[in-house]
């Protein structure tokens, strides 16, 4: 069985971070494996309070899962702080993963943020240059871009820019976008374009993880980047498709197994 390792904040409402990180591995038959960066206190509605956990710690818990466990595929998410940023960077430095997908995470759907606004520079400097692919959403790709993005043509600037930077490939998504919900990959050589109908639901709590995760997945199990991007975008869909109404605020996406057997091949 293919291992895929999350390192990302915790959302004890089970929509986003590791938890849905976890979910969409079991639902792409994926062994998961978790080092939490940050314990966030937040709900559909709003994001409480954050504690970091110490850089010690953090080297410490990818320290365990490395010297131990041979890992196919890693996902970053949520790093709030330049510190948190630069113990999960010496890591990867020192272990060298395979098929790592990282998805800068800023705000979570609500708009309450999730990284230090003065971590961009670091992000930048320390975290980029470690992607195989980079997944901003729109927001996000603007503040690492340093450009507004209105169009489709915007989003292929951002994402040859960001591409600049060094990771080795970039999806900006369109989940924040109007109309269809396009999401566009750069890998230094094309574009591709992954387009669906935007779902008519507030429910998209996670999407960002979910997504992630699922290319993550696919790598692991030996897909190309842009094929792993392709399936990652259709299980998204489904997963958004049949969102949960959990909550007050954006709920959840919804990862259960019969929608991963009856909609996507097992392979
Ligand atoms: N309403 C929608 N209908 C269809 N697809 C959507 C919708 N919202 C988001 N998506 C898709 O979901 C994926 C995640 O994109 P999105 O821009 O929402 O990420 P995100 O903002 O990082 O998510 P989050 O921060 O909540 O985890 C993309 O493939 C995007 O196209
Ligand atoms: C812990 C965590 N990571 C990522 C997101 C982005 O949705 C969130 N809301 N919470």
């Amino acid at each position: 069985m293919k291992k895929v390792l999350s390192i990302a904040g915790s959302d004890c409402s089970g929509g986003a971070g590791i938890q849905a990180d976890l979910k969409t591995f079991s639902a792409h038959g994926v062994f998961g494996m978790s080092v939490i960066v940050s314990v966030v206190a937040e709900n559909t509605s709003r994001v409480i309070d954050i504690q970091d956990i110490t850089p010690d710690m953090i080297e410490k818990q990818i320290d365990a899962v490395f010297e131990d466990i041979e890992v196919d595929a890693v996902k970053i998410g949520m790093l709030s702080t330049p510190e948190c940023m630069k113990a999960v960077a010496k890591k990867l430095l020192q272990y060298k993963p395979q098929n790592v997908v990282i998805d800068p995470v800023m705000y979570a759907k609500n708009g309450c943020p999730l990284m230090n606004p003065t971590a961009v520079s670091t992000l930048i400097d320390t975290v980029i240059p470690l992607a195989d692919v980079l997944t901003p959403n729109i927001p996000e790709a603007e503040k690492i871009a340093d450009m507004q993005i209105s169009t489709v043509s915007d989003m292929e600037a951002a994402a040859r820019k960001i591409y600049a930077m060094g990771c080795k490939a970039i999806v900006v998504k369109g989940g924040h976008h109007i109309g269809n919900a396009v999401d566009v990959l750069f890998d230094g050589e094309n574009f591709y374009h992954f387009e669906t109908s935007r779902i008519d639901t507030k429910n998209t709590h996670g999407t960002g993880c979910t997504f992630s995760s699922a290319i993550a997945s696919q790598l692991a199990k030996g897909k190309s980047v842009p094929l792993a991007v392709e399936s990652a975008k259709a299980y998204v869909t489904m997963a958004i498709e049949h969102s949960l109404a959990i909550g007050k605020g954006c709920g959840p996406t919804h990862h259960f197994y019969e929608l991963y057997q009856h909609g996507l091949s097992k392979e």
